[in-house]
């Protein structure tokens, strides 16, 4: 044996060396993953020996055997990974570490033909070649099943390897990094600290389904003192082992869904529902979905990233992978693991988005039939979800010229004028009269407002319940939506209401024809500003308001104008005077005797419908003036 141990050192193939210049510098964008790629490779090495004894009946498998050990050692910069696994034989070495690219694992799955059920992480050998993003120098000291030799492969890089035998008492491989010198950049101590290890074990490793363990330092109060305290150090295992998804739910309590919330820094409030998902169809996959009960600080902001974090099998492979979650359900947070994406060879990417594609969609369907489920159901707490993320499915609606508006429609909620409370459209149809034709709606600032207007009067009074639109959005979604079960929704400030006048329409047409002239003689005075003055069928009380022609409504108009590159967009305005206020006597009056004071009035009183609707005045000064000069 030891005749045989000349030292080998033997080039990568040319291909490889290019392809190790890759992986130490282009595939990964994270330096940290070198960790998970190797503990990877460990639970890999495990795994093979226990489908090796589900296959040999003269090997057992005791679950306490089968372990990775993680070693830091500061003073020699050395950071050792040990597994109890399959181990490599000499000809294995050659094979897997000496041809970048070439999984032992994709052949052991192979040759094996491993059945679902039973998953080995390694697919593209090169996983292994990531240890040169943080170590100078890797060293393999590995022992394979059923061999009584050891052998030891060594390299520095992209100059080669070496392999030569050694000694090593069991079974199992040893990969020891001899870690890289900080530069100005980066900080390599950091890989060989405890908490950082921890941190990274956790975050990538957590789920892998054997111990990880670490000697931690830990601190005791000294004998026979009473403040002095003394180091020691540990052994504790660091991964949790089973993730809370594969767990069966009828395991875990509401506590639990909790916990792991905050472990995952979901949010810092507690969610206000957990989805628990399970599939085994033709994609398989768990996850744990949550809604937020109050909205993330960034939430309406450009800064927000949606998404998921992606397993595969355990291992974490994405932080926020958007693909899972439709941008109106950007407020979910939560996991999918899934045994059968097809991953690139970063396994930072999905190489092939089929499953992802299937999960998502799954996915989506589950979310929208839990808030339905939890707005037929528990009420209360849907109002709290709708109050933070309500806008979110609003804006569902509209975006995508209204592509989802079938699957989000009945998730809506406006509050109406009658329930003084939030109402879904559906309740809102359900109970409409039947001579009622439209859906109607107000818009404005707040409700209090909104119950002001004096557009509303005339749906009022005909018993109609309206609904007050107070955000944004609002219009635009129902604008995209057109109609609910086949009713047309309708603004009480557009021109026509659909609604029948006690007043038969003739009398008020004779009056308007008797009126013409001081309609026309306004609207001269008022020029394009507005698009015509005409007799008003919605005011009782009050002497004016503006309604609008066309698609753009005043308040369409008011956020249009608020973007950038606005194209000084306008609604066709209306103004409309009430023939049974006194104001319009004064207004006939004038036209007879004084048309200088019909001017005055009539623009006073469109400067006042601007008012109402919170449109900004053209010319405040004038305005003050006009109301100074009748003052006067
Ligand atoms: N700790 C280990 N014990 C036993 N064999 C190992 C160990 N580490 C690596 N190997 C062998 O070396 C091969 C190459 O490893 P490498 O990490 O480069 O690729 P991989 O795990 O197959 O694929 P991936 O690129 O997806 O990580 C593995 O397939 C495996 O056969």
């Amino acid at each position: 044996m030891k005749g045989e141990s000349k030292l080998e050192k033997k080039q990568f193939r040319a291909e490889s060396k290019r392809l190790l210049d890759l992986v130490i510098n282009s595939i990964y964008t994270n330096r940290e993953i070198f960790l998970r790629e190797l503990i990877s490779n460990a639970s890999d090495a495990i795994d093979k020996i226990y489908y090796k004894t589900l296959t040999d009946e003269n090997l057992v498998f005791n679950k306490d055997d089968y372990y990775i050990k993680v070693i830091p050692d500061k003073k020699e910069r050395i950071l050792k990974i040990s597994d109890t696994g399959i181990g490599m034989t000499k000809e294995e070495l050659e094979e897997n570490l000496g041809i970048i690219a070439k999984s032992g694992s994709f052949a052991f799955k192979k040759e094996h033909e491993i059945k679902e059920g039973f998953d080995i992480i390694g697919q593209f050998g090169v996983g292994f070649y990531s240890a040169f993003m943080v170590a100078d120098k890797v060293t393999v000291i590995t022992k394979a099943l059923g061999s009584d030799e050891a052998f030891k492969w060594e390299s520095t890089g992209v100059d080669g390897y070496i392999i030569e035998p050694c000694e090593k008492d069991s079974v199992g491989t040893d990969i020891i990094l001899k870690i890289k010198e900080n530069t100005e950049e980066e900080n390599f101590d950091e890989y060989l600290e405890e908490y950082r290890l921890k941190y990274i074990i956790k975050k990538y490793s957590d789920f892998i389904r054997y111990p990880i363990k670490m000697n931690v330092t830990k601190r005791k109060l000294k004998d026979g003192t009473e403040n002095e305290y003394e180091e020691y150090m540990e052994e504790e295992i660091v991964n949790s082992m089973v993730p809370i998804w594969r767990k069966n739910k009828n395991e875990l309590t509401k506590e639990d869904y909790e916990n792991f919330y905050s472990e995952k820094h979901y949010g810092f409030d507690k969610p206000l529902k957990h989805i628990h998902i399970s599939v085994d169809g033709t994609v398989r996959y768990n996850a744990i979905l949550f809604i937020p009960e109050k909205i993330p600080y960034d939430f309406y902001t450009k800064e927000y990233e949606k998404g998921l974090e992606l397993y595969s099998n355990g291992v974490l492979i994405m932080n926020k992978c958007s693909d899972l979650l439709p941008d109106y359900f950007s407020f979910v947070k939560g996991m999918v693991d899934s045994e059968d994406l097809s991953l690139n060879i970063s396994r930072e990417m999905l190489q092939h988005t089929r499953q992802l594609k299937f999960i998502a969609k799954n996915i989506k369907n589950k979310i929208k039939n839990e808030l339905k489920n939890m707005l037929k159901n528990e009420r209360d707490k849907y109002e709290i979800f709708y109050k933070s993320f309500g806008r979110q499915l609003k804006y569902g609606v509209y975006s995508d010229f209204g592509a989802n508006k079938e699957l989000l429609q009945d998730l809506l909620m406006f509050y109406s004028s009658k329930e003084k409370k939030m109402v879904t459209l559906e309740e809102y149809v359900d109970r409409m009269p039947e001579e009622q034709k439209y859906i109607y709606y107000a818009v404005g600032e707040t409700n209090d407002r909104i119950e002001k207007l004096p557009q509303i009067e005339l749906v009022k009074e005909k018993g109609y319940e309206i609904l007050y639109f107070t955000e944004d959005i609002d219009e635009f979604a129902i604008k995209m939506l057109m109609t609910y079960k086949d009713k047309e929704f309708k603004s009480v400030s557009s021109s026509d209401l659909g609604i029948e006048t006690c007043e038969n329409e003739k009398d008020s047409n004779s009056e308007y024809e008797g009126y013409k002239e001081v309609f026309e003689y306004m609207k001269n005075v008022l020029g394009d500003k507005v698009k015509d003055v005409r007799i008003s069928k919605r005011l009782k009380n009050h002497p004016v308001c503006l309604s609008n022609d066309g698609e753009i409504s005043i308040e369409m108009e008011k956020i249009l104008n608020t973007m950038p590159n606005s194209q000084n967009i306008k609604a066709d305005k209306i103004l409309e005077i009430n023939v049974n206020h006194d104001i319009f006597k004064t207004l006939k009056e004038c036209f007879e005797k004084d048309k200088e004071k019909l001017k005055l009035y009539t623009n006073i009183l469109y400067n006042q419908s601007l008012l109402i609707e919170g449109l900004p005045i053209n010319d405040p000064v004038a305005f003050t003036n006009d109301i100074c000069k009748i003052m006067i």
